[in-house]
């Protein structure tokens, strides 16, 4: 059995967006048990249902392109002092592997992956609220204010429903998750641009890919995708519980939103659901790409361990949310 892009699950949400009183809020349990099977199939869905107009969003990434195309001198003034992806701000090219944050396993290409072909500008915590506020975030591009916490905005939204749909796929109460998130965000948003190479695939060195295979390093994961220009990749392989270890690259194509379980998931859940390997490939090379990624998190000094069912032997250690975020930023930098 073959799976294809016809087979990439889609979950409408929407009964997780509107009221308890509304007639379609009696459709949560049906669209609770699809979020666990895409989950636990996949480890990712495309969401719809979401209620955000096709082109919300169109006036902030036509800001993201237009900050890209600056010269690199004048993106640089954005980089933190480390020149290193992880604090806010712009990385350019050259600085990030993510291949060798995910050693060996199902295509990952472990310390030996080359960096990719990226740049990217990541805002942590939520983007400024004001003028005011824009002043005490000196990586923060001003002409991202203040379509950035539009953006920022409306996936913590859908975040939300999402989490309660989680709560209500595994039985558990919406406390359970919501509680971990309170607080001081770990969230991030971050704008991820790969240029085009106009001479194709063919005048790259062997082994650069736009972005390696990895597993995403936190909870959940909200990508806004490129409109039009395709690449990511998922590698499917069902869970070992189905009786198939073996697993295939899957294109998903461009457009929408897609949503995928990191890594802080797949240990909540003790491994019921698959925080599931992807990659952008080179299909597409000679056209720029831009996608927007929200990563969510709980609260980095949340301890994360697994919620067992009844029966169930605990298969992961316990970790600090923000120590594994630190941890695999690490070894993400070339
Ligand atoms: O650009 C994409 O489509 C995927 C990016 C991604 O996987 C990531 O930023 O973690
Ligand atoms: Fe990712």
């Amino acid at each position: 059995e073959e799976a294809c892009a016809a087979d990439f699950p889609s979950v409408d949400i929407s009964p997780f967006l509107v009221p308890d009183d509304s007639p379609l809020a009696s459709a949560r349990d049906a669209t609770a048990a699809a979020w666990d099977h895409a989950m636990r199939e996949w480890g990712f869905a495309r969401v719809t249902g979401d209620g955000v107009p096709p082109d919300a969003f169109a006036p902030f990434r036509a800001a993201a392109l237009d900050f890209f195309d600056e010269p690199l001198e004048r993106k640089r003034a954005y980089s933190d002092p480390s020149g290193r992806y992880g604090p806010e701000g712009y990385t350019s090219l050259g600085v990030e592997s993510v291949g060798r944050t995910s050693a060996g396993a199902l295509g990952g290409e472990g310390a030996g992956a080359q960096p990719d072909l990226v740049e990217n500008v990541a805002l942590r915590g939520r983007p400024p609220a004001s003028i005011d506020d824009l002043a005490s975030r000196p990586r923060f591009p001003p002409t991202l204010f203040p379509s950035a916490g539009e953006h920022w905005a409306a996936m913590d939204m859908l975040h939300g429903a999402i989490l309660r749909m989680t709560a209500r796929a595994l039985g558990v109460p919406d406390e359970l998750f919501e509680g971990a998130y309170r607080g001081t965000q770990a969230n991030a948003l971050r704008l991820a641009h790969y240029p085009a190479v106009p001479g194709g695939v063919d005048s790259l060195p062997a082994g650069q890919a736009r972005y390696g295979a990895h597993t995403d390093y936190q909870g959940y994961t909200l990508l806004m995708q490129d409109p039009t220009v395709g690449g990511l990749e998922v590698f499917r392989a069902p869970n070992a519980t189905a009786g198939r270890m073996a697993g295939e690259w899957v294109a998903v194509p461009p457009g929408g939103l897609v949503v995928n379980a990191g890594d802080l998931i797949e240990l909540w859940v003790n491994g019921r659901w698959r925080s599931a390997m992807h990659r952008v490939t080179n299909s597409a090379i000679t056209q720029r790409r831009l996608s927007i990624a929200f990563f969510t998190g709980p609260r980095h000094d949340a301890l994360v361990e697994p919620l067992l069912q009844p029966g169930e032997a605990r298969r992961f250690d316990a970790v600090i949310a923000g120590e594994h975020l630190q941890r695999k930023l690490a070894m993400s930098n070339v």
